[in-house]
């Protein structure tokens, strides 16, 4: 789940090296919203028994907005103060320090480092282990330091504390502590894992009584990258010798020794290690080693000044570059914790799965995203590997198709490489919804044996679920029960969709992933920015706003995907580029993309709204439905619509009709072929749709003043289509459209090819084909955000 967010100080403060029992003391802040508030009355406790009335808080006050952590002065003494601290800034020249605006007007609380070099500074928090309860990753909000640090608080009334003090942050959001703890020391720190125990060649694990000893236990080791250089280093405080170590992670050799997975436990061997131990040297003696040009040579360059910085603090030093002679060890043995509550990726964990062959800093960064996109006639899985901020790279794919005209076909890639296609599966029995798809899927990447990335389902990181609609919710969440019982409420809204989509997620919660993030990403989100007098309907605006009636619109992410993709193609700024995008598939809709944005859409407050789909009216008169079940032909009365209850009406619409309504088949291939052939129904049910298609096209090409960069096709009819894309532009030639007839039907040249150019000769504007990657989509998007990460 996220890291809580805007959390004050509580009663779960994790300070100490246990639980502690006693909550904070809120005794000395009074309440911004306490009508006694006074801007510094927050601090008035620290220079005198306060005038302003003393308002102890209850647990759910919040503290003041915006702050981004709390620390305590005066701590264990009638004067403890808790000191809410807004935006940091470190300063970096002598003495290096941190300055804290308070969250009162005119205070600040100055953290003086104690070194120059940010190397030298370690923030320190606990192992997991400290706080049996709770998510491990939240001990990243209480940071500490192994030594005294100076602390200078200024309020209105002058310097009011000026000690060296143990000094405790609590932050509000785990982000909020990496950024500080990476900025204070100019690494970025990218990952940590929990180890009961970290040894060497010199401090062996074991003591000759069988008793666990080691560099350090119960210790959490960090994962740092060097803003400059980009070396990664790993640091973690050895406590049987009491000082910090910190090696740089590309002077061990890259295959991991005496990997042992049941113990988890793995050896990082210092390249090219000496014979003998290598004897523990101080910092300085580090730096005395002499210059080996061989050795610096074999090792990456650093690119500025950081290499003069680095220190590694105690002896760690030995593993800089500086410190040509390598570690101070032959190797380095670790041995993670298991911890059953954390996420993948939170400690050892992660590593545990991963280390096969991989570097170490690269595999520990590295996830397993599942995305999962329930359509209303396929399920589509992917599977990649991502690191964070970065673009997941797939590793497979899987869909099961034609869930609505059985038997499904279940297609199946690997690394690109087909492994399945349109392979029946061996049980004839109908594939009874969404999640028993879902389950099969699941299950084909698991037994893969050569997808060596999942071998079980714990190593999956993260599975972002695309859910159509998200009603206002304009971007993509972490599930809890709120989010859950929140998107529950909107499954009518979604009939062929959202229902099925949320029971992949309980599947997921529940049996089948019970430890990974889920994730809900929203078709609805990228339409958040059609303007009021395209998404209002002209009804009540009271019963409109009460009932949140409005068009929302669907296939957004596809659309998003599509996008980006064509902005890359056309190589325009986003904001210049106009597009008129068509996502056909089993749902189908058209949107009209001005400046990169969505202006309109033709689905609306359901995905009903617009196009014909497979089993889908699309936009018909409204009171067509009243007239379904009469017999009266042209009567409206009470009569007609007795046989008709509402939610009747909506399976007709949603399931009994579109293009299998007319033709007997969902499957829109078979169509285009039957129209070719001279199938009267087929012909009708294809003219039908290029018609409608049509008249989208023409709307959006006034909706953008004729200023259009390219119509693009997209989805499994838009992509594979040929006859209905050259139908379709065809009847759209008087705006200056056409196809080139050779690269319609086949253009081997770009087969493989996000984007497909095919535009014909003297066009006005671009015709392309985009194969649009929703999962992709989904999975970028929580690849880029740490919120989800
Ligand atoms: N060769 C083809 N030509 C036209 N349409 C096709 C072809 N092959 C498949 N299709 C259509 O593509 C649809 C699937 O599109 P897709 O976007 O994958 O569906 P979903 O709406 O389930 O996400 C099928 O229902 C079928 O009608
Ligand atoms: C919104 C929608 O209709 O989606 P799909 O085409 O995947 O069924
Ligand atoms: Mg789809």
């Amino acid at each position: 789940m996220a890291a809580p967010s805007g959390r004050s100080g509580s009663s779960s403060s994790s300070f100490g090296s246990s639980s502690r029992s006693v909550p904070p003391s809120y005794a000395n802040y009074a309440s911004p919203v306490d009508s006694t508030f006074t801007p510094t009355s927050a601090v008035s406790a620290l220079t005198s028994e306060s005038s302003a009335p003393q308002t102890p808080l209850g647990p759910l006050d919040l503290g003041p907005p915006g702050y981004h952590a709390t620390i305590k002065l005066y701590e264990r003494t009638p004067n403890e103060t808790t000191v809410y601290l807004g935006p940091w800034e470190v300063i970096g020249i002598e003495p290096r320090r941190v300055v804290w605006s308070c969250s009162y007007q005119g205070e600040t609380l100055e953290h003086f480092l104690p070194s120059d070099n940010p190397t030298n500074l370690f923030p320190y928090t606990l192992h997991a282990q400290h706080r049996r309860f709770g998510d491990p990753r939240d001990m990243e909000l209480y940071l500490t330091f192994r030594e005294p640090h100076r602390i200078r608080y200024t309020t209105v009334e002058g310097v009011v504390h000026d000690e060296f003090i143990e000094v405790k942050y609590e932050f509000t959001t785990v982000e909020g502590s990496i950024q500080f703890q990476s900025d204070i020391r100019r690494r970025d720190l990218i990952d940590w894992f929990d180890v009961d125990v970290v040894w060497s060649d010199s401090h062996r694990r074991t003591d000759s009584y069988g008793n666990v000893r080691g560099l350090g236990t119960i210790q959490r080791m960090k994962l740092w990258r060097d803003r400059y250089s980009t070396f990664h280093y790993l640091t973690f405080y050895a406590n049987h010798r009491r000082r910090w170590k910190e090696y740089l992670v590309h002077d061990f050799d890259p295959e991991l020794r005496h990997r042992d997975d049941r113990h988890r436990r793995l050896q990082l061997t210092a390249r090219g290690a000496r014979r003998g131990s290598a004897p523990e040297s101080s910092h300085n003696q580090g730096r005395d080693r002499r210059f080996s040009a061989s050795s610096i040579f074999s090792r990456p360059r650093h690119t500025s000044s950081s290499n003069s910085t680095h220190s590694g603090g105690g002896s760690s030093s030995s593993s800089s570059p500086t410190n040509p002679g390598g570690p101070d060890l032959r190797y380095l043995g670790i041995q993670f914790t298991r911890n059953d509550r954390a996420q993948p990726g939170s400690d050892g964990e992660n590593i545990h799965v991963n280390i096969d062959g991989t570097y170490l800093p690269s595999c520990s960064m590295k996830k397993i995203i599942l995305s999962v996109n329930a359509g209303s006639s396929s399920v589509k899985v992917s599977v990649y590997s991502a690191e964070h901020g970065t673009d997941p790279q797939q590793l497979a794919e899987a869909q099961l198709s034609g869930l609505t005209a059985p038997p499904a076909k279940l297609d199946y890639s690997r690394r690109g490489e087909t492994i399945s296609k349109d392979h029946q599966l061996e049980s004839k029995k109908k594939i009874a919804n969404q999640a028993e798809a879902f389950e099969i899927l699941l299950k084909t990447l698991i037994d893969d044996k050569g997808l060596a990335e999942i071998k079980h389902k714990d190593d999956v990181g993260i599975v972002c679920h695309r859910i159509v609609h998200g009603g206002d919710y304009s971007k993509p969440q972490l599930i809890s029960d709120g989010t859950y019982r929140h998107l529950e409420a909107l499954n009518d809204l979604a009939p062929l969709h959202n229902a099925n989509s949320l029971s992949i997620v309980q599947l997921c919660l529940g049996e089948l992933l019970p430890r990974a993030k889920n994730v809900a990403c929203f078709d609805s989100q990228f339409h958040a920015t059609i303007p009021d007098h395209i998404r209002t309907y002209p009804i009540s605006l009271d019963i409109a706003k009460s009932n949140k009636l409005r068009k929302y619109g669907f296939h957004g992410i596809s659309y998003a995907f599509i996008t980006r993709s064509v902005v890359g193609f056309l190589e325009k700024p986003e904001e210049e580029v106009n597009i008129i995008a068509l996502h056909l598939g089993s749902g189908a809709s058209a949107c009209a993309i001005r400046g990169g944005k969505s202006w309109d859409t033709s689905m609306g407050l359901t995905p009903l709204a617009g196009l014909p789909g497979a089993t889908r009216s699309g936009s018909v008169d409204p009171s067509l439905v009243f007239h379904y079940a009469s017999g009266d032909v042209g009567k409206l009365s009470p009569n007609s619509t007795k046989e008709l209850h509402i939610s009747r009406a909506e399976e007709i619409m949603n399931q009994e009709a579109g293009w299998k309504a007319l033709t007997g088949t969902t499957n829109f291939g078979a169509i285009a072929k039957g129209a070719d052939e001279g199938d009267r129904k087929m012909k009708l049910a294809f003219d039908l749709v290029v018609d409608r298609i049509c008249g989208f096209v023409g709307s959006y090409y006034v909706t953008l003043n004729g200023k259009v960069d390219a119509l693009v096709f997209a989805g499994g009819i838009g992509e594979k289509g040929d006859t209905l894309r050259s139908a379709v532009v065809k009847n759209i030639a008087c705006l200056g459209f056409a196809v080139d007839e050779g690269r319609n039907k086949k253009d081997e040249k770009h087969k493989g090819d996000v984007v497909r150019d095919i535009t014909g000769k003297d066009a006005r504007h671009h015709v392309l084909v985009c194969k649009t990657d929703e999962q992709f989509e989904m999975a970028r998007g929580c690849a880029r955000d740490k919120e989800l990460w």
